[in-house]
């Protein structure tokens, strides 16, 4: 990684942390071109946990360049001249980023063979006026997942899984024969055994759609291998193209070795917004957790999940489940036998039901609310939420026979935001009456050269003094 660059003159090095990027001026992607370790947003941040008793605060940053291993590019222009890259803020033109700093260096020489084939097949970029044209967006995902190498070789040499969005109702149909030229062409010259060996797979998504929503629902594997696997905190983590991943592997690993450290060993877990699982799994393995349950709405993680749980280690015992589930629906029906609550919503925050669950909780595990079990309940009168937890759920059973905890709530609360404005809204709500209290706060700089984006991790415990108390030292 370019920790160290040359200023203009080359007569001498100067550490530096600027972004240095030709595409910076017109590229919506960054919005800081200096002090990238610095985001002006942290003063904010900084001094709002200063008044709520966190006083040292910090901000983890890992690479500032080269960070970004999932990026979604707009493919527009001419089959002679396309463009990729993202949209001009407020604007329909695509500003064409093919050096981009915050893209892991196989992302750009993926982009350079895209535009190759393009060029060499005739391949016609999608036009959004006309809503015509082949090739509509590209989504580039690196693995670095390569046990042959040392560790320290892993992150350099990663793979692109790419998918093409391609402008066809499905494979059937009249262009689908162009798209297997194209994805051919790009295995051909980037496959892992030839001389640039920079592509791990090849997927078509199939969209006609004329709104601005990315993917369509038909996805096809083309070549390469169709799973694709990470290594994150000690665990192997399977992704499909189609499911949520973190784009900065690398410090997203951090803040998972930070946030177990805030797990008790042999906690009951429910993990609320959980994609692929990523967190709970994680956790699973390292905390000897009796229990884990993820909640996630988007069907399409389920595979990766199942996947990921063939390849935990023999030695973890927790009961394990997930389950396609809206959370914002009956979320209090989850939070009932957990000790710990992870929630890592989209940028939006977390859904009012789910703040009304949380406090409910609280309140009901401090004892200040008189409240039947939700198991009690159910029989009678919640069996629809009772099927739908089960259906599209997979679940792996601990040897051990545990025993389900009614009656005990959730005393930790650990919120993983990558939206500050919508969090201070839920932290207001979250705290409101006393009903949850911080314990620690702690900032990672996910999105280096943005302002808006920087992700907290937060801990947060129910208001018992000793409780707190203990955490302070744990931490
Ligand atoms: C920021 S991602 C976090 C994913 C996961 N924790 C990870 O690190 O990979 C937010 C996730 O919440 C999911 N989501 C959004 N709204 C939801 C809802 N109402 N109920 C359950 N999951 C939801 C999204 O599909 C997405 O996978």
């Amino acid at each position: 990684m370019p920790e160290m660059m040359q200023t203009k003159d080359k007569s001498s090095q100067v550490f530096t942390t600027d972004l240095d990027c030709q595409h910076f001026t017109r590229c919506s992607g960054c919005v800081l071109d200096t002090n990238l370790d610095q985001p002006p947003v942290m003063e904010e941040v900084t001094e709002f946990f200063l008044k709520q008793g966190v006083a040292e605060f910090t901000l983890e940053s890992g690479n500032l360049w080269e960070w970004r291993c999932r990026a979604k590019l707009a493919v527009r222009g001419t089959s002679m001249d396309p463009q990729i890259g993202l949209f001009e803020e407020g604007s329909h033109f695509v500003v064409d980023i093919p050096s981009c700093r915050a893209h892991h260096p196989s992302i750009n020489a993926t982009i350079k063979l895209v535009k190759e084939a393009i060029q060499e097949l005739g391949i016609q970029p999608y036009n959004e006026d006309l809503h015509l044209g082949e090739l509509r967006y590209v989504q580039m995902v690196v693995t670095t997942f390569n046990t042959t190498l040392p560790a320290a070789e892993r992150y350099a040499s990663g793979k692109v899984q790419v998918s093409l969005v391609w402008n066809a109702r499905d494979e059937d149909s009249i262009q689908a024969d162009r798209l297997n030229k194209m994805a051919e062409l790009l295995w051909q010259r980037g496959n892992p055994k030839s001389a640039n060996p920079i592509l791990h797979s090849v997927w078509a998504n199939f969209q006609t759609s004329r709104t601005n929503i990315i993917f369509g629902g038909r996805w096809r594997h083309i070549l390469g291998e169709s799973e694709l696997w990470e290594r994150m905190s000690g665990i192997d983590i399977s992704f499909t193209p189609a499911s949520f991943g973190q784009a900065n592997l690398q410090v997203f690993d951090v803040l998972l070795r930070r946030l177990q450290k805030a797990v008790k060993i042999g906690s009951s877990v429910v993990e609320l917004y959980a994609g692929v699982g990523l967190i709970g799994l994680s956790l699973a393995t390292t905390r000897k957790c009796r229990t884990v349950k993820c909640v996630e709405v988007n069907k399409e993680a389920r595979l990766s999940f199942e996947q990921s749980l063939s390849r935990l280690p023999a030695s973890v015992n927790s009961n394990i489940s997930w389950h396609c589930a809206d959370a914002s629906v009956s979320p209090i029906k989850w939070l009932e036998g957990a000790n710990v609550v992870i929630v890592d919503p989209p940028r939006k925050g977390l859904d009012p039901p789910v703040i009304e669950a949380l406090r409910t909780a609280s309140l009901r595990g401090l004892g200040k609310t008189k409240s039947p079990s939700s198991k009690t309940t159910d029989k009678v009168e919640k069996r629809p939420w009772m099927l739908r937890a089960k259906q599209g759920a997979v679940h792996k059973e601990s040897a051990s026979n545990w025993e389900e905890e009614e009656h005990t709530w959730p005393d930790t609360l650990i919120y993983v935001s990558c939206g500050w404005q919508a969090f201070k809204l839920d932290y207001a709500a979250l705290v409101e009456g006393d009903t949850w209290y911080l314990d620690d706060a702690k900032a990672f700089n996910l999105f280096p050269g943005t302002n808006r984006r920087s992700l907290l991790f937060l801990e947060i415990t129910i208001p018992d003094p000793d409780i707190s108390k203990d955490m302070a030292l744990m931490l």
